[in-house]
């Protein structure tokens, strides 16, 4: 079921067309289908209902407070980089037991916070973390469960920003060093082993990187065991990638079926941490058209959304499909677009040589924004962030209010 459809020549999340929404919540604006996120959550479980496993929301994707509580709802765990995620999570409902803390930098205080929570599991991203994690469990009294996350170094074929595998990057332990890194491990009384964890970038769109990665994994929990050391669980990260134009990403239930087929008769609990995967396509950014304005040799659609809405286009040159929500029937005619945000910064675009017939006011949907959408959002150039709306059926719910301007400068004060 799509649950982003044109009928009536006007583009619906559900039940409700997004010209009503952008009438009532006004643009730049968040809309996210709750059967969509639902449907993505349950067809990823599906393919593992009969292994032990826990799916872990990647918090950093989307961490609405709405969408934490529907996942939470529906059985999710959460993967965290950070205390505010943490504290966040916790709102929303999630349960402690289901939470999985990964990051390069956790604090004392965040590895305090999460000890008092007493979440499933610490994933540990260098030997200094390691030492530091058991320093803080013996202070407090604690055992702290780990994983320590591996680079596989395979090559996740995704853009370098986020790809996160290779051996020289800041995430992870080299998998070279991994089994010595465990050895210490074993021998710190405040820290108990419990599993294995690997990452290896985001939007991957093909299978191999994950088997290969697997592979390497399971070696390691191999050699682990023939050192005395027994996994509970791998954590095989999340990165599965969804199609913004054409990219045909592994169905969820090819991936499981591959995945559980390399486990074999591996007695350990799968867990997993996708994040775009279960929210990318979720969503959509309504934003207005202001002002067409035409160049010699380009024309430009100015848009009330911006760089600061929905970075992945500046920063990564990342496609998102634009629609207009009401495509033109009359004879406007269809004009190749750069459409573009007000902020200043030529990098500013949503969108280049975008085919549209378009006339000021119009509003377009900028399609495949549920993931790492709102999240990255900044105020640059003082703009609040864009209100966020969940659609279910045929109701509609601001989950989250526009920012006003005042909001922008409340923690701030001039000299006296
Ligand atoms: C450790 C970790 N887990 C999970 C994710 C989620 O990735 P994705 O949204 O690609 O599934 C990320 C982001 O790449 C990550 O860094
Ligand atoms: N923020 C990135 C993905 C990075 C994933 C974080 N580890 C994106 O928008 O595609």
């Amino acid at each position: 079921m799509n649950s982003f459809t044109l009928k009536n020549n006007t583009f619906h999340v559900e039940n409700i067309a997004l010209t009503s929404i952008a009438d009532e919540f006004n643009t730049p604006c968040y809309v996210y289908s709750k059967s969509a996120l639902t449907q993505a959550f349950e067809s990823f479980s599906a393919g593992f209902k009969d292994c032990d496993h826990l799916v872990c929301f990647a918090v950093k994707a989307n961490p609405s407070l709405a969408i934490l509580n529907l996942f939470a709802k529906l059985g999710a765990g959460f993967d965290i980089v950070s205390g505010g995620e943490l504290a966040r999570v916790l709102a929303a409902g999630g349960d402690p037991k289901k939470i999985v803390f990964s990051g390069v930098g956790k604090t004392e205080a965040e590895m305090q916070a999460a000890l008092n929570a007493d979440i499933f599991c610490f994933n540990v991203e260098s030997a200094s973390e390691l030492q530091r994690l058991n320093d803080v469990a013996s202070f407090m009294g604690k055992v702290a469960p780990i994983s320590l996350r591996v680079n596989p170094n395979v090559d996740a074929k995704t853009h370098p920003y986020i790809s996160t595998g290779l051996k020289n990057n800041k995430f992870g332990v080299a998998y070279e060093d991994a089994l010595d890194i465990y050895l210490q491990a074993a021998k710190m009384s405040n820290i108990a082993i419990h599993g294995v964890d690997c990452h290896i970038g985001s939007q991957i769109t093909e299978l191999s990187p994950f088997l290969d990665a697997f592979d390497r994994v399971l070696a390691l929990v191999d050699a682990l065991a023939e050192n005395g050391i027994v996994i509970q669980h791998i954590d095989a990260g999340g990165g599965i990638g969804i199609c913004y134009s054409d990219e045909t990403p592994p169905e969820f239930t090819v991936f499981a079926t591959a995945m559980r087929a390399k486990l074999g008769s591996r007695n350990v609990k799968l867990v997993f941490e996708p994040g775009r995967a279960l929210v990318g396509n979720a969503g959509v950014l309504l934003t207005k058209v202001e002002y067409l304005k035409h160049t010699e040799s380009k024309n430009f659609a100015i848009v009330d959304a911006a760089m600061n809405d929905l970075m992945r286009p500046a920063l990564y040159d990342a496609y998102h499909d634009i629609k207009a929500v009401q495509p033109r029937q009359d004879d406007t005619e269809a004009l190749t677009y750069e459409i573009v945000g007000p902020v200043c910064e030529s990098g500013d675009f949503l969108g280049h040589d975008r085919t549209l017939a378009l006339v000021e006011g119009d509003i377009l949907a900028i399609m495949s924004a549920g993931a790492y959408g709102m999240s990255m959002s900044s105020n640059y150039n003082t703009r609040p962030r864009a209100a966020e709306v969940m659609v279910d059926g045929d109701q509609c719910h601001l989950i989250r209010k526009r920012e006003q301007i005042a909001d922008l400068f409340a923690l701030e004060q001039c000299l006296p």
